[in-house]
């Protein structure tokens, strides 16, 4: 598990970020009685309490959306949750023209923000949990960007909220034993197309989900830093260390199934114990990697957190010991956005690298999703 150093083992590491969402966003104040309206559910007056409650505890202040009124107007077997419905067509239909857009808004500023070309672009990798179709949104991404045709990509498909960590961490191996020369475009895009469905008083958990999703989409640049040469202001971040985990016996707690009603999540109420516990026990890997973090404390490091829930965050604080500013941007980036599956976590970054005077020099990633898997990475400010 514990990779040795090497000083001539060329460094991966963040040139650029970029993020975008839809145009339209939410107040999570208001958000209730839309939903119950959208759906007539206004019946369900106890079910509507509990969903206020939810939205409440949430710590989000807003999230866009691609489904505005209109929208759903336009889809309305979105809004039905009847077995004799399928919703499956309209959601796929929406998440290819949107999956590919939104995801290219967010590669443009990343390749614009660090001066990037398209033609430099060596390997791509899209992740989204919205949709299955061949060929998938990296090639239409790869088409708006105008990519070479030799770009090698990679498809993740129905990873889930973890998957902005894989993508990093196989980014990383594609960085390092690429060399100098080699350029890994990211992007992650969600719009909650194969998410969205009406409350239903069987399962409440259902509920969560829906109070805390948003829409949104994160690219990253990543390179090579030469280890004999000094970083350069185009760097934003090193990559030092990547693993993926599963937590054992915990598939069941969190999982998404395809049905002809989209993507159904089940979150079960051990979720947060269960990552926050896991994450406590493998951080010591995550800094064992370099003989400058071998020592570091919780709270000597800057956190990037996927901010999946405000309790997952609470637990995770309260178990590492965290200072209430070590999470401060996680929490800001749920506020502002929700939870916004795969990209959420690179937000965090791309706000943590914003701020680069505060808080620390080493920083760790986490990411999480179902399996219940946790992608955690040791990083450096450059
Ligand atoms: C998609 C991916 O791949 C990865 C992901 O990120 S998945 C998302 C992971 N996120 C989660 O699992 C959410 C974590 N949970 C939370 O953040 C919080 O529990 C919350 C914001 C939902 C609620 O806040 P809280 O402090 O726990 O408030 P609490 O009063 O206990 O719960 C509010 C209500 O929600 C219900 N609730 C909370 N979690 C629930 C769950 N998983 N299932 C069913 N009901 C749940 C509670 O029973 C309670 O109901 P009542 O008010 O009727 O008693």
């Amino acid at each position: 598990m514990i990779e040795k150093e090497d000083v001539n083992h060329c460094v991966a590491t963040i040139l650029a970020i970029g993020t975008a969402t839809p145009e339209e966003f939410v107040l999570q104040s208001e958000y209730p009685d839309f939903f119950f309206r959208i759906t007539e559910s206004e019946n369900l007056v106890e079910l509507k309490e509990k969903f206020k409650r939810i939205c409440d505890k949430s710590g989000i202040q807003k999230r866009h959306l691609h489904l505005t009124e209109s929208i759903l107007a336009g889809n309305p077997e979105l809004c039905k949750d009847s077995s004799e419905t399928s919703s499956l067509l309209a959601r796929q239909s929406i998440a290819n023209a949107e999956v590919a857009a939104l995801g290219a808004r967010a590669a443009k500023k990343a390749l614009q923000e660090g001066g990037h070309s398209a033609a430099e672009i060596t390997h791509l990798i899209v992740a989204t949990s919205n949709g299955i179709r061949m060929p998938g949104p990296d090639l239409a991404i790869a088409k708006i960007l105008g990519l070479r045709h030799d770009v090698r990509r990679l498809m993740l498909n129905q990873v889930g909220c973890y998957a902005g960590g894989t993508a990093l961490r196989i980014a990383k191996e594609m960085a390092e034993s690429g060399g100098i020369s080699t350029r890994v475009l990211i992007v992650c895009s969600e719009v909650g197309a194969f998410t969205f469905r009406p409350p239903n008083e069987k399962h409440p958990d259902r509920l969560v989900g829906s109070a805390i999703v948003g829409d949104g989409a994160a690219s990253l640049v990543v390179g090579c830093r030469d280890p004999k040469l000094n970083s350069s202001p185009g760097q934003l971040l090193e990559l030092h260390w990547a693993g993926q985990f599963f937590v054992p016996d915990s598939e069941d707690d969190l999982t998404a199934t395809l049905s002809e009603q989209g993507l159904i999540y089940f979150l079960s109420k051990h979720v947060p114990a269960l990552i926050s516990s896991s994450v406590c026990e493998l951080l010591p890997s995550a800094l064992a990697a370099s003989s400058k973090t071998r020592d570091l404390a919780p709270n000597d490091l800057f956190w990037a957190i996927h901010p999946g829930g405000r309790a997952i965050l609470d637990q995770i604080e309260t178990k590492l010991g965290l200072r209430s500013d070590k999470l401060r941007v996680t929490r800001e980036t749920l506020a502002s956005y929700g939870n916004m599956s795969s990209p959420t976590v690179l937000f965090v970054l791309e706000e943590i690298v914003r701020q680069s005077s505060r808080s620390g020099e080493w920083g760790v990633l986490l990411s999480f999703g179902p399996g219940l898997t946790i992608e955690i990475q040791l990083l450096r400010r450059c």
